[in-house]
C-alpha cells in the first residue's frame, strides 16, 4: 500500500549530475513513488549561485546554506552532488546525525574517507550508498555489494574514467589534439571540477580504491593506488600503439595476489590489442570486467560519465535507500573484514613497450639486450626505425649511421625489474633517450 506522507529529499548541489537528479525526480515523480511505496518530495535544493536560473525548479527550495538543510531533522535522505572533500564529508556526517540517510557520487571522498564514513552511517543507523561515484551510470557497486557478495573477486580490470577514455579516443580516431578534446569532454559535463582529476588519474585511481576495496572486502584508500595519468601519452604513443595492433586506453586494474594475502591496485595508461573489448570502447563509455572465482569473467559496458547516466545511478540509490527507510532496515554497510596489505607497484606483473632512441650503429642492440637480460627481463619483440632511412621504412638492425628508434616489447616480469632495466638503458651511452615507456595488457 502506498504511504501517502512523502519522504522527504534534500539535493546538496545542482551542477551538471544535480539538475539532472532534479530533473528525473520531477518528471518521473509518480513512478518513483509506485516503485518506492511513498512520493518523494525534493525539500530543499543547497546551491553556490542562487541568483542561476534552475528550470523545473521550485526557487522557495533554494538555499546557500546546505548545513542549515542537512540539519532540518525532517531530511529523509540527502543526496550529495558538490563533489571535493570538504564541506562534503561534513554535510554527509551532519546528515546522519540528524536522521538522514546519504546517496553521494563524491568518489573522491569515498576513497579518502570511505571506512570513517561507512563508520558513521552505521553508528547512527542510516545508509551509505554511492552507485554513481563508480563508472556513472554502470551498476557495478550494488553488484559487487550484493550480487556478487558470496563469491571471491580476484580482478577488476577496466576503463573507469570517461573524461580520458574521450580525450585518447578522439586523439586516436580523428586525430585531434589533447586540449581540443578536453575542452570537449569539458563541455560535455564529463570532466571533473577541476580537470586534472581526470587527466592526472585522480579520478580512476578514487573509482580504482572503491572497487578494490568492496570487491575484496578490504580497506584501499587513493593513496594506495599506483597512479598514472594520460599527460604524457604523446601522438606517437598511440601511433606506435597502432603499429603494434594495439590502442592506448587509461586502465585500473585492482588484483588479489595469487596466495591471497595480499592486494594491488594501479591506474596507468596501456596499449591493449584492438582485437581486445576495451579497445572498443569509445568516447566516455566505461566497461569493467571483473573475474569471479565462480561466476568467472563479467563484463559491464555504458555511460561512465555525464549529468543523465550519473542521475541514473543516483536515483537508483534513492529508490533503494527510501525503501530502506520505509522498511526501518538500512541496506548493507562496509565488508572490510579481511585487511589484506596493498602491495608495492614493484611486485606487479606486467609487460612494456619501450621506445628508445638510440645510435644506429653496430652492437647497439646486443648492449640493450644485455641490459634487459641483466635484469631478468626476457624480450618479446624488437622493432628499429632508422632516423635517417629516406623511405622511413623500417631498416635493419645495428646498421646505418646515424639515429634511429628502437622499440621493444618485454615478456610479462615484475614492474621493479622493468623500471631498473630503464634506469639501467638511460645510462648507455648508445641510448640518446627513451621516448616513451607504457605498460601492456590484455594479452
Ligand atoms: N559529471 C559527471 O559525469 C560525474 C560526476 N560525478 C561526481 O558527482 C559530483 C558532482 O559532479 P558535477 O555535477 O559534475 O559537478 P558540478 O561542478 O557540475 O556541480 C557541483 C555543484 O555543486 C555546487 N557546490 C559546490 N559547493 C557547494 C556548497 N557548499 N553548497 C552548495 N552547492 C555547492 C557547485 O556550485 C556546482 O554547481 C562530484 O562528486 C563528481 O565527482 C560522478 C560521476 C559522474
Ligand atoms: N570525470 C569523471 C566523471 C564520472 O565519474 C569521468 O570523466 O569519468
Ligand atoms: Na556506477
Amino acid at each position: 500500500m502506498m504511504r501517502t506522507r512523502p519522504l522527504k529529499v534534500a539535493l546538496l548541489g545542482c551542477g551538471v549530475v544535480g539538475s539532472e537528479v532534479a530533473r528525473i525526480m520531477t518528471t518521473h515523480a509518480d513512478d518513483l513513488a509506485a516503485r518506492i511505496g511513498a512520493p518523494v518530495e525534493l525539500a530543499g535544493v543547497a546551491v553556490r549561485r542562487p541568483s542561476k536560473v534552475r528550470e523545473g525548479i521550485d526557487p522557495a527550495l533554494i538555499t546557500t546554506d546546505a548545513t542549515a538543510l542537512v540539519k532540518r531533522g525532517d531530511i529523509d535522505v540527502v543526496i550529495e552532488v558538490i563533489g571535493g572533500i570538504e564541506p562534503a564529508r561534513t554535510l554527509i556526517t551532519t546528515a546522519f546525525e540528524h536522521g538522514a540517510s546519504v546517496v553521494s557520487a563524491n568518489k573522491a571522498l569515498l576513497a579518502e574517507d570511505g571506512a570513517a564514513l561507512h563508520a558513521a552511517a552505521e553508528q547512527h543507523g542510516r545508509d551509505l550508498y554511492y552507485e554513481a561515484a563508480v563508472a556513472g551510470a554502470i551498476p557495478l557497486v550494488r553488484p559487487l555489494r550484493e550480487s556478487l557478495a558470496g563469491d571471491k573477486v580476484n580482478r577488476v580490470l577496466g576503463i573507469v574514467n570517461g573524461t580520458t577514455n574521450f580525450i585518447l579516443d578522439k586523439m586516436d580516431t580523428s586525430g585531434a589534439g589533447y586540449s581540443e578534446a578536453l575542452d570537449e569532454a569539458t563541455a560535455l559535463g564529463y570532466a571533473e571540477a577541476d580537470p586534472t582529476a581526470d587527466v592526472e588519474g585522480f579520478d580512476a585511481a578514487a573509482k580504482a580504491a572503491i572497487l578494490a576495496g568492496i570487491a575484496f572486502h578490504t580497506r584501499v584508500r587513493i593513496g594506495d593506488v599506483h597512479r598514472e595519468g594520460i599527460t604524457e601519452v604523446t601522438a606517437a604513443d598511440i601511433a606506435s600503439a597502432r603499429r603494434m595492433g594495439c590502442t592506448v586506453k587509461l586502465l585500473a586494474i585492482c588484483e588479489r595476489a595469487a596466495d591471497g594475502q595480499s592486494v594491488t591496485a594501479r591506474v596507468h595508461p596501456a596499449m591493449i590489442p584492438l582485437s581486445h573489448p576495451l579497445a572498443s570502447v569509445r568516447e566516455a563509455y566505461n566497461a569493467v570486467f571483473i573475474e569471479a572465482e565462480a561466476a568467472g569473467q563479467l563484463m559491464f559496458y555504458g555511460p561512465g560519465a555525464g549529468g543523465a547516466p550519473t542521475a541514473s545511478a543516483v536515483l537508483g540509490d534513492l529508490v533503494a535507500v527510501c525503501r530502506n527507510k520505509l522498511n526501518e532496515a538500512p541496506g548493507p554497510g562496509e565488508s572490510a573484514y579481511t585487511r589484506l596489505p596493498v602491495s608495492p607497484m614493484g611486485d606487479v606483473v606486467t609487460r612494456y613497450h619501450i621506445s628508445l632512441d638510440v645510435a644506429d650503429k653496430p652492437g647497439v642492440l646486443a648492449q640493450v639486450a644485455t641490459v634487459f637480460a641483466e635484469q631478468g627481463v626476457s624480450i618479446d619483440t624488437v622493432r628499429q626505425q632508422s632516423r635517417n632511412s629516406s623511405s622511413g621504412d623500417e631498416a635493419g638492425i645495428e646498421q646505418g649511421g646515424g639515429e634511429a628508434s628502437l622499440v621493444v616489447v618485454t615478456h610479462r616480469a615484475p614492474d621493479a625489474a622493468l623500471s631498473g632495466t630503464v634506469e639501467a638503458l638511460r645510462k648507455l651511452d648508445t641510448v640518446r633517450g627513451v621516448a616513451s615507456i607504457m605498460r601492456v595488457e590484455g594479452e
